[in-house]
């Protein structure tokens, strides 16, 4: 069992060394040393079944049976973003938003962060008066709220349309740049990667493959970054458009 070290708020890097998980005789992520900056917004991209799951849920200290002779460092104050905004649907908006946290300075935080996302007066519709899209919003408020340290999102833009899709790439960004949390977010989609993450972490059989800080100055730059991880992804260029949510 590895211990987590919970880092003090000024030193809210991520350490991960020697960590590994199983799951029977399949080891499901085996990453030797891997640090991220109090700051970064790194994405984390691989084949289905490549480990971005369990590395997050290892971030997230949602497993405990990670082991290794190593240790996880991370910062305190986490949140998780899923693909489904698991709203509870008998709650308020802006209950989903407080939930777990008490007293009237965090309703007042809570209708901030519901106006940050664009829900100003949404604040007592229930969930299934909202678009996908908008629920998605209330989990982005719900994790800011607590201003995390790390947000961890695993593919959380994965069930929203291509528009919507654009539209929270938007928000998040300018989210991010104004609360500054670590960000590690997971996803299918290349081109997601290369337009939020300033760290692109391929994963493939658990480990990191490749870890690249893209810094495209022009339309080729960007074009070309875009190849070296789908060739690390074992993607056909010529092919660009072949899903990766299915396993090789
Ligand atoms: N609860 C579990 N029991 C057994 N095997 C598991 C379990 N969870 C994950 N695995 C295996 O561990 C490996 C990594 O899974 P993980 O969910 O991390 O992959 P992923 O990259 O997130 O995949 P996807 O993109 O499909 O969500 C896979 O081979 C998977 O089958």
């Amino acid at each position: 069992m590895v211990s987590t070290h919970h880092a003090p708020p000024a030193t809210s890097a991520v350490h991960l060394r020697r960590l590994s998980r199983s799951y029977g005789e399949k080891t499901a992520l085996s990453v030797d040393d891997l640090t991220i900056a109090p700051g970064e917004f790194v994405c984390l991209i691989g084949r289905s079944g490549s480990g971005k799951s369990t590395l997050l849920r290892a971030l997230a200290g949602l497993d405990n049976d990670v082991t290794g002779s190593g240790h996880i460092e991370v910062p305190e104050r986490r949140s998780v973003l899923f693909q489904d905004s698991r709203l509870l649907p008998w709650a308020s908006v802006v209950d989903n938003v407080t939930l777990g946290l008490k007293g009237e300075a965090s309703r007042v935080a809570a209708r901030d962060s519901l106006a940050d996302v664009g829900l100003a007066g949404r604040e007592s519709d229930y969930p299934s008066r909202l678009s996908g899209g908008e629920q998605q919003r209330v989990a982005l408020a719900r994790s800011l709220v607590r201003e995390p340290q790390l947000l961890l999102a695993d593919e959380p833009f994965g069930a929203l349309d291509a528009l919507t899709r654009l539209r929270m790439h938007a928000l998040l960004r300018r989210l991010v740049a104004e609360h500054r949390p670590t960000v590690v977010l997971v996803t299918h989609d290349v081109d997601e990667a290369l337009s939020l993450g300033e760290r692109v972490l391929v994963l493939e059989d658990g480990r990191v493959v490749l870890d690249r800080r893209p810094t495209p100055r022009t339309a080729q730059d960007r074009l070309d970054e875009r190849q070296r991880l789908l060739a690390a992804l074992g993607v056909d260029e010529r092919n660009a458009d072949q899903r990766l949510d299915v396993p090789a």
